[in-house]
């Protein structure tokens, strides 16, 4: 039996999973066991992607936004994903939305969740319920001192890819003191049937959210600057963007399914004397790798301060 999700604050995240969350209850889409290719883990830490979980997934969905007219093009939105399960929007009804609801993923900007959570009546009508928060910066114990004690709080971060199923999604672990039983079942139920998902302590966070949180964007930029390169030498740029877009998706599928780490992938292309090399070392000129790295740090620092504004 599936039960109810609201998405309070359904703007592009909210969107996105629950757009990954209708495609992947259509029949065809509803994985018979792991696919390889879904599947297939690479593990440099400790613990393996999640695999499964018994948990059903939702089977009514109602999101929630502020304007009349971000209702309106939810509207549209949902009704072209034509899909068993239900959408209904609401506009300025959060809190009857989570009266309704059995499962609540808070997907409102950083800074609006205080707004929203401390609403008349949204903490009885919370009461019991379990609230996913993927708000980047916000943490678990500022959000457990907007509730009352008997909602069960948890963190997810997940991305934009969810939207195609192709997202990766870290869950944050509760602390051993915390006897609080979450369901991870059914967390496990949605971002896993969305992409990839895996548990690591909020400390995390900050990290997690400039890697794959902010992650689609920077890849984009190389992404961009790849097909921009193709396009100087005369490629058309439509097929530029095609070479760079299935080449990166590639390499990142060799890493993820064979395990292979991007070092030797690197050297396996590199021909002695040959052209890689001759392109590697100009990125290497442009320090290309610590800017990315710099790139990630920054971001997690600036991660960490969007729950104090
Ligand atoms: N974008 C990303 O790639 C990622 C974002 N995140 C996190 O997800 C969260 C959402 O980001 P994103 O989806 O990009 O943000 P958006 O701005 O796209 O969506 C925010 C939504 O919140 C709604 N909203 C605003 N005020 C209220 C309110 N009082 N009650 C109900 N709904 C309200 C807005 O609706 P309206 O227009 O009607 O005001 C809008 O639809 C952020 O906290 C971010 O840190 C996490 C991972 C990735
Ligand atoms: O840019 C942001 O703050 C959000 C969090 C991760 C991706 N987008």
């Amino acid at each position: 039996m599936g039960y109810t999700l609201c998405v309070l604050g359904c703007g592009t995240m909210g969107v996105a999973i629950i757009s990954g969350v209708l495609a992947s209850l259509e029949p065809r889409n509803i994985f018979s066991g792991p696919s390889p290719q879904k599947w297939e883990s690479y593990t440099p830490g400790t613990s393996s992607p999640i695999r499964d979980a018994d948990a059903s997934l939702p089977s009514r969905f109602v999101a929630c936004v502020s304007r009349d007219e971000t209702a309106r093009r939810l509207v549209n939105t949902f009704s072209a994903a034509r899909s068993a399960a239900s959408v209904e929007v609401r506009a300025g009804k959060n809190v009857e939305a989570v009266q309704e609801s059995d499962v609540v993923l808070l997907c409102c900007k950083p800074q609006v969740a205080s707004v929203i959570l401390n609403e008349s009546g949204m903490k009885e009508a919370l009461n019991g319920k379990l609230l996913i928060s993927i708000l980047a910066g916000v943490t678990r114990s500022q959000l457990k001192a907007w509730v009352s004690p008997s909602t069960k709080v948890i963190r997810a971060m997940p991305n934009t890819p969810c939207k195609i199923r192709e997202g990766m999604t870290v869950v944050s672990t509760l602390p051993s003191s915390d006897s609080e039983a979450v369901d991870r079942a059914i967390i496990l139920q949605i971002f896993s049937s969305i992409g990839r998902c895996r548990f690591l302590d909020e400390k995390h966070f900050d990290a997690c959210t400039a890697l794959s949180g902010s992650g689609p964007a920077f890849a984009c930029i190389f992404l961009e600057a790849m097909a921009d390169g193709g396009v100087m030498m005369g490629l058309p740029r439509a097929e530029a963007l095609e070479l760079a877009a299935q080449t990166l998706q590639g390499a990142a599928r060799m890493t993820l399914q064979a395990g292979t780490h991007p070092a030797q992938l690197k050297d396996a292309v590199t021909t002695p004397g040959g052209c890689t090399i001759a392109g590697l070392l100009t990125l290497e000129d442009g320090r290309v790798r610590s800017t990315i790295a710099r790139a990630i740090q920054i971001a997690t620092e600036r991660a960490s301060e969007l729950g104090k504004q």
